[in-house]
């Protein structure tokens, strides 16, 4: 069923004064308060906050070649059940998305889904093996636009490879997103090198060799004049140099993940794995320096490396684990709890952070706007109120490898609409295949 005409009555917009908002066609047509329902389907909103629709510039849909694990429809689906209308798809797919037919595929399977806008993003290099740039401009030039290219899984550690790859996408205005890990420093690593990492007798993935790989390329962006993104961020002293980078005007932004704003490496203790990740969970000073990051802006936004796994490469043991864990219809409820719980919390930060931002940052121009008149209908209702308990085998991703099972979250996403229309109503999936046939 196509319903055109919605009346979103008395949500608070960006958690602000509350307003009847009317969409027509696909569009927002009227802000105001008191609006007549006038034959559009009326959506009682008292109470809710309305968001910009989330923007994810990191997820794994595993489409191609991992159906098992994620379908861009079931990555998209848990998308919008988590506020989103737009996520960035990781390259490393099977095949890898370093071609423009891969990245049109995907970014079709998107549009054909129809629960949230697919930006698939590029490999930097063919087959992601560091050695040979991929035809960046023939992905550019395709009809998936491609403008964010990414190794994610793996570091550009060539210097001279992310030089040249720099230098590309500038004559596009694109920007090279970078999965910061020496590699020589991380070899064989399993956890976050500190304290407990001797303790348990687990091989260590130190800071330095995230750190390390951000002062390079803050340098070489600099040095070509360029664009760098920084995926994951996740420790205090890769904070301090892309503070230091944007008081310099340097041309860098960064994402932090919400399992990094949460969880530290005590949980590896436990030795599950649905607590392995890459970049792996750092300790406590750097959760708190992560959030005040954040909250200041110096990390521009949240993204979720959203890396959904199949049960048999989670369900074993640590060391033959996969690293990474699922994001997308948890990291709202976990960002608002990282930037003072829903009492205390910012929408306007929460707004920036999650949608504008992003938004702007993958080139998204139809995404991360506010309530407009004109505007492109994007945008979610959140009810803060509420609190859910994250139960695996309710969430739409077909991976269940969440590291928050059981926790108890503020704040519930009780509709998102799409272009105008619902992917989520009353917190749960509309049907969308009649739209897209
Ligand atoms: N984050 C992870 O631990 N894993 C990601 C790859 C990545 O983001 O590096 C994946 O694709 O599974
Ligand atoms: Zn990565
Ligand atoms: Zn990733």
């Amino acid at each position: 069923m196509t319903d055109n005409h919605w009346l979103i009555r008395g949500a608070k917009l960006l958690g602000r004064h509350a307003a009847d908002v009317r969409v027509s066609d696909g569009r927002y047509a009227q802000i105001g308060n008191g609006l007549a329902a006038e034959g559009a389907t009326v959506v009682d909103a008292q109470g809710l906050v309305l968001l910009p629709g989330l923007v994810d510039l990191h997820t794994h849909l595993r489409e191609p070649g991992r159906e098992d694990a994620e379908t861009v429809l079931s990555g998209t689906q848990a998308a919008a059940r988590g506020g989103y209308t737009a996520v960035c798809a990781m390259a490393n797919s099977q095949p890898v998305a370093d071609t423009a037919g891969v990245v049109e595929q995907v970014w079709r399977l998107g549009q054909e889904a129809g629960y949230a806008d697919v930006q698939p993003i590029g490999a930097v290099s063919i087959g992601l093996q560091g050695e040979t740039m991929a035809e960046l401009g023939t992905m550019n030039a395709s009809k998936a636009h491609v403008r964010m290219f990414s190794d994610d899984g793996h570091c550009v550690s060539d210097p001279q490879l992310m030089r040249r790859a720099l230098e590309y996408v500038k004559t596009f205005d694109g920007l090279i997103a970078q999965h910061a890990e020496e590699p020589r420093l991380t070899q064989g690593a399993q956890m976050h090198e500190g304290e407990l990492s001797s303790r348990l007798g687990l091989a260590g993935w130190p800071a330095v060799a995230e750190e390390a790989i951000i002062a390079r390329d803050v340098l070489l962006a600099d040095y070509v004049g360029s664009r760098v993104h920084f995926c994951h961020v996740s420790t205090a002293g890769s904070v301090d140099i892309i503070a230091a980078a944007k008081r310099k005007g340097i041309n860098v932004t960064a994402e932090v993940c919400p399992h990094h704003l949460l969880l530290t490496d005590e949980r590896v203790a436990s030795y599950d794995p649905v607590f392995k990740v890459n970049p792996p969970l750092r300790e406590s000073s750097d959760v708190a320096a992560l959030r005040t990051a954040l909250a200041e802006g110096i990390i521009d936004a949240v993204a979720t490396d959203h890396a959904p796994h199949a049960e048999q490469d989670k369900t074993c043991e640590w060391a033959h684990a996969r690293p990474g864990m699922l994001g997308l219809e948890t990291a709202l409820s976990i960002t608002v709890e990282a930037l003072g719980g829903p009492d205390n919390v910012d929408w306007d930060i929460v707004a920036e952070r999650c949608s504008r931002t992003p938004a702007r940052i993958a080139g998204l121009d139809d995404h991360g706007h506010d309530p407009e008149v004109g505007q492109q209908a994007n945008f979610t209702l959140i009810d803060p109120t509420t609190t859910w308990t994250v139960v695996p085998d309710e969430l739409s991703s077909i991976a269940r490898n969440t590291p928050f099972a059981g926790l108890n979250l503020p704040c519930t996403v009780q509709a998102t609409f799409l272009r105008g229309e619902a992917t989520v109503l009353d917190g749960k999936l509309t049907d969308r295949s009649q739209e897209t046939a």
